[in-house]
């Protein structure tokens, strides 16, 4: 079946549903808004600034009936369930998600060995949860073919919570009634989530030690459909639980969030920012509006990262999420007459125009400015360079945390031989991962090189640009990269290699390099306040490194005070 009419037969049961929850009742008793009925609030209660509607096509979604400036914040809850992913297991407390550091260190649980916690309190609050769970872990360890498997994926671990969690709340509390209201995929499954699927649903069961149907039914589950609705909601509505600076460390449920529908081109994000200050409230979820939002307009997140291009974002948007973006930047409404800046190459003649490397389709590659075309054995080169270098990215980004130091081999042979505009895949890709690897290699290096620095620094600035072009202002990506480009330019740089090449630095040294730095930290600010919002843990700590800087100005302008007035003393005498 086309997936056209997998969505014509969604739109055909939208229709029907709304007809059942119209019911009888006199259509005007319907509240509607520009002909959208509005959904009750309840089980949600959610803010008077918000309200649910149900859309012809893309079931419930947000709307606003208040002015959301950018960086205010449109919705803020602990999301229902959480667990922290695998490879983050023993870094972050499995409560608040506080990562280990040179002031924090985590107390692993005796018995299953998997759990961290950063304090005796977090541990107590999770107990009621990691009692039974803790069992399960064992066993499965006891059974794990070997230790590579020895602890079950996120995924399974975050449903064995929802399902221990519905049983505890009683399948007829607002909890449970709010996990059940996720939308499900059931009826209108990708082919490419079926596998998934199942593969979660039995390693689920094998999880809970269920061995038979009324193992199952003690969860309220009675039947396959039950279960497989279960995975879907899971796979449909759950977020990537990420650190303060977006690093993914986890995944977690909140009905209320995923109430948002997507866009390739939002007006928020779903952040965790840290705000509350108190660890046994976190980890906090929030909705932040990072453009004007008006009242009446809905409210759109992104489930994609929407620096990819079109092709990319679709794919992910059709397996996971079952549907066809129709967004006014995947239809092309976006009054943008140029090449699609996330995916084309320059012009042949280098003219400064781009060639669009979208719906090729076997055509000549053709510039958008002077409309120069490639030559037939010119453009399979571009297009093979293009597919190595997707290639290389996907490899060096599985290598990143297992073997840092090969994935930066690959980055850095790689980047020699693409010549493309910053904001496209798969450069932007390549660039993003070489900063964050030479970044470890500085941090985990005991003599760390001028060079690396230097490369991480004029590599951070190419991200920069390609940033810039294809995400808008407040975006909290931006943010994140500028800071960690005024962090590396407020690096001391290592001592002893920099005088012989200080001529032709590029980025400067000495006291120039401080002034981009403390510029590059005003601006990260600026986006991170509307990214995150301005109660987000970051920017605390870019007011903390600018206060640092401009101490070690102040002490610069004095030494060289200092020398300016003994020189006069001297030349006085
Ligand atoms: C996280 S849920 C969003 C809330 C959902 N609409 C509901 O009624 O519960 C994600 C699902 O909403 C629908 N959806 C979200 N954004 C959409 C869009 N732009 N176009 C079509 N369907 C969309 C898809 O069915 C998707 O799998």
């Amino acid at each position: 079946m086309s997936f056209a009419s997998l969505r014509d037969q969604r739109r055909a049961k939208d229709a029907k549903s709304l007809l059942k929850s119209t019911g009888s009742a006199p259509q005007n008793h319907v509240a509607r808004r520009n002909g959208w009925p509005v959904v009750p609030n309840d089980p949600y209660e959610l803010s008077e600034s918000l309200e649910i509607r149900k859309s012809p096509s893309a079931g419930r979604t947000l709307f606003s009936r208040t002015l959301f400036n950018p960086g205010s914040v449109v919705l803020s809850c602990r999301p229902h369930v959480h667990v922290i992913s695998n490879s983050r297991i023993s870094s972050h407390c499995a409560t608040c998600c506080t990562e280990v550091s040179e002031t924090v260190s985590l107390k692993r649980c005796s018995k299953c060995a998997v759990a961290y916690y950063c304090s005796t309190a977090c541990q107590n609050a999770d107990w009621p949860m990691h009692k039974p769970e803790c069992v399960s872990l064992r066993d499965w360890a006891k059974s794990a073919p070997d230790p590579g498997v020895a602890i079950p994926g996120e995924a399974v671990r975050c449903l064995g919570r929802v399902l221990r969690l519905r049983e505890r709340e009683g399948y007829a509390s607002k909890w449970t009634k709010q996990m059940s209201s996720m939308q499900s995929l059931r009826q209108n499954l990708p082919s490419s989530a079926a596998e998934s699927h199942t593969h979660i649903a039995h390693a689920l069961v094998r999880y809970l030690g269920i061995s038979g149907p009324e193992g199952l039914n003690k969860y309220g589950i009675t039947s396959a459909g039950d279960l497989v609705d279960i995975v879907s909601q899971f796979t449909t509505n759950s977020f990537t639980l990420s650190s303060s600076s977006l690093s993914p460390i986890g995944v977690c449920i909140s009905p209320t969030v995923a109430l948002a529908n997507h866009s390739c081109d939002p007006n928020a994000v779903v952040v965790f920012p840290r705000p509350s200050g108190t660890t046994l409230q976190e980890p906090v979820m929030q909705i932040i509006a990072f453009k004007n939002i008006s009242p009446g307009e809905e409210i759109l997140t992104s489930y994609v990262d929407t620096s990819q291009p079109r092709h990319l974002r679709r794919q992910d948007l059709r397996e996971t999420y079952g549907f066809t973006c129709a967004c006014d930047l995947c239809e092309g409404r976006d009054n943008n007459a140029d090449a699609d800046p996330r995916y084309c190459v320059w012009c042949p003649k280098e003219c400064g125009g781009k060639c669009s490397l979208a719906e090729l389709d076997d055509q000549q590659l053709e510039c958008f400015r002077c409309q120069a075309k490639y030559e037939a054995t010119a453009q399979e080169e571009v297009l093979d360079r293009v597919r190595l270098a997707t290639e290389a990215l996907e490899k060096a980004t599985q290598l990143e945390l297992s073997d840092p130091a090969r994935a930066l081999r690959m980055t850095t042979n790689m980047l020699a031989l693409v010549n493309m505009p910053y904001s496209s895949h798969p450069l932007l890709g390549l660039l993003r991962l070489h900063v964050a690897l030479l970044i470890t290699s500085l941090s985990s290096s005991s003599t760390p090189s001028d060079r690396t620095l230097t490369e991480a620094i004029t590599t951070g600035f190419r991200v920069q640009h390609g940033l810039h072009d294809v995400l808008p202002a407040g975006h909290p990506v931006r943010g994140i990269s500028l800071f960690e480009l005024g962090k590396l330019l407020a690096m001391d740089p290592p001592p002893g290699e920099e005088d012989h090449r200080e001529a032709e630095m590029i980025p400067p040294h000495g006291p120039q390099r401080l002034a981009l730095a403390m510029s590059t930290l005003v601006q990260a600010r600026e986006e991170l306040r509307v990214g995150f919002g301005a109660s987000g843990e970051l920017v605390g700590q870019v007011d903390a490194l600018l206060k640092e800087l401009e101490r070690e100005v102040q002490v610069w302008r004095q030494g060289v005070r200092n020398v300016l007035q003994t020189g006069s003393i001297i030349s006085s005498t």
